[in-house]
């Protein structure tokens, strides 16, 4: 097991990483000062549930917790207010109380909803996270939870830090193909605006891990979670800094929200937002050294699209762009990158460019 801890003073939590945790889970859940007397609430997916769920309750049974759960559907429409009214309704009947504890067993969207769901619960109550997949390596660190409103992504949240993240990597080996590639896009954005040295090493590994070597790939995680933990320790609340976890988000985020949070996965949108934010950075002379084929080369390397699909209207993707948190003033706020390992929030991205950039990444034909 790794572990590394997100540095919050007296919220600080550990982020542990490694083969079969979840069978430990109740001796983690001690040891991080959950007793036995306080009632768990797992939250899941109809996915994940079948696969990992009765491993989790076994183990926490067996350390004395008394465990009820919820099964949602899977996949980015169960980040909606009716399935958030869903979950809440089954906390009030499993008769939760203030010293509950919520249990996020899968990947991002079960982590967002669920934390969003302990957050408000009775003003908020505690909750870890148990996450399923490539891409929890970073949903999981860092306390944003939330869901989404048709015309924009995460519109409606809350900043809701774990008591832990418990990683069990064993999991990962029932994640489907696409799911697996998708994942990938968060490491590739975290070397990106982390170390270099981190791209470097991922562009060296990069047939290890889409392999899915256990070495390669916790390593990666490992790496993407310490860029993330120690962003968000500098700047909980994204204030400034957190920022440029956004990198590839704004485009992202916009093709996410215009195909109804139903057709490219959270990964594939970024990984495609990645490359468009390099290309800007590229064109409005931000970058002193090419940034966007080194981003795509890497991107294909695992499978991510990194052209902007035919379907999606520039203008459209423009106008959903407009919705972005990060937007101050009226004006477009995008992370680009001076070089690989350097981003930089620009303020008042001119809209002219944005669209040439989003012409010249799209797709000709289906
Ligand atoms: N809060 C944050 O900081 C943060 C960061 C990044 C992404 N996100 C959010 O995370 C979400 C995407 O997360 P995701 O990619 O994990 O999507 P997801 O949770 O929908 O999981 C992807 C698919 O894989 C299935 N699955 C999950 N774990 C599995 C396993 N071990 N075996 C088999 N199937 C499994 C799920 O049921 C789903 O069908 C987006 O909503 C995104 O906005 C949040
Ligand atoms: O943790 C952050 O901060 C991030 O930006 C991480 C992103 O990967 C993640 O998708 C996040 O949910 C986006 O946040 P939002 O504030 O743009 O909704
Ligand atoms: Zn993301």
């Amino acid at each position: 097991m790794r572990e590394l801890v997100v540095d919050l003073g007296a919220r600080s939590y550990p982020i542990r990483i490694g083969p079969g945790l979840l069978t430990t889970v109740g001796e983690h859940l001690r040891e991080r000062g959950v007793g036995p007397e306080r009632t768990l609430f797992v939250v899941t997916d109809e996915h994940v549930g079948p696969l990992h769920l009765e491993r989790v309750r076994r183990a926490l049974e067996g350390a004395g917790y008394r465990v009820a759960h919820v099964t949602v559907p899977a996949g980015e429409r169960a980040k909606s207010l009716a399935v958030y009214a869903r979950v809440i309704e089954a906390m009030i009947r499993a008769e939760l109380d203030r010293k509950s504890v919520v249990l996020a067993l899968g990947g991002g969207v079960v982590g967002d909803l669920a934390g969003f769901a302990a957050a408000t619960f009775m003003r908020g109550v505690d909750y870890v996270q148990l996450p399923t997949t490539i891409l929890a390596h970073d949903s999981s660190v860092g306390g944003k939870t939330g869901i989404n409103h048709p015309l924009g992504k995460n519109l409606i949240g809350a900043f809701h830090q774990p008591l832990l993240v418990l990683y069990d990597t064993d999991t990962l080996k029932t994640l489907p193909p696409r799911e697996v590639r998708s994942g990938l896009a968060e490491v590739v954005k975290h070397a990106a605006i982390g170390e270099r040295a981190f791209f470097d090493w991922l562009l060296a590994q990069v047939d290890a891990v889409a392999a899915g070597d256990a070495d390669a790939l916790g390593e990666a995680l490992y790496r993407g979670c310490r860029v993330k933990a120690q962003v968000v320790a500098r700047d909980e609340r994204e204030t400034s800094l957190r920022a440029i976890l956004n990198f590839g988000h704004t485009v992202g985020h916009a093709l996410e929200a215009l195909d109804g949070y139903a057709g490219l996965t959270h990964g594939e949108a970024v990984a495609i937002g990645m490359v468009a934010a390099a290309a800007l950075s590229e064109r409005l002379g931000v970058a002193v050294e090419p940034v966007a084929e080194p981003i795509r080369a890497l991107l294909e390397r695992f499978g991510l699209p990194t052209q902007v699909p035919a379907r999606f209207d520039p203008a459209r993707v423009l106008e959903a762009m407009r919705r972005d948190k990060k937007r101050q003033d009226g004006k477009l706020v995008m992370v680009l990158l001076a070089a690989i390992g350097q981003p930089v929030v620009v303020r008042d991205v001119p809209e002219a460019a944005v669209r040439a950039v989003l012409e010249d990444c799209r797709q000709q034909g289906d």
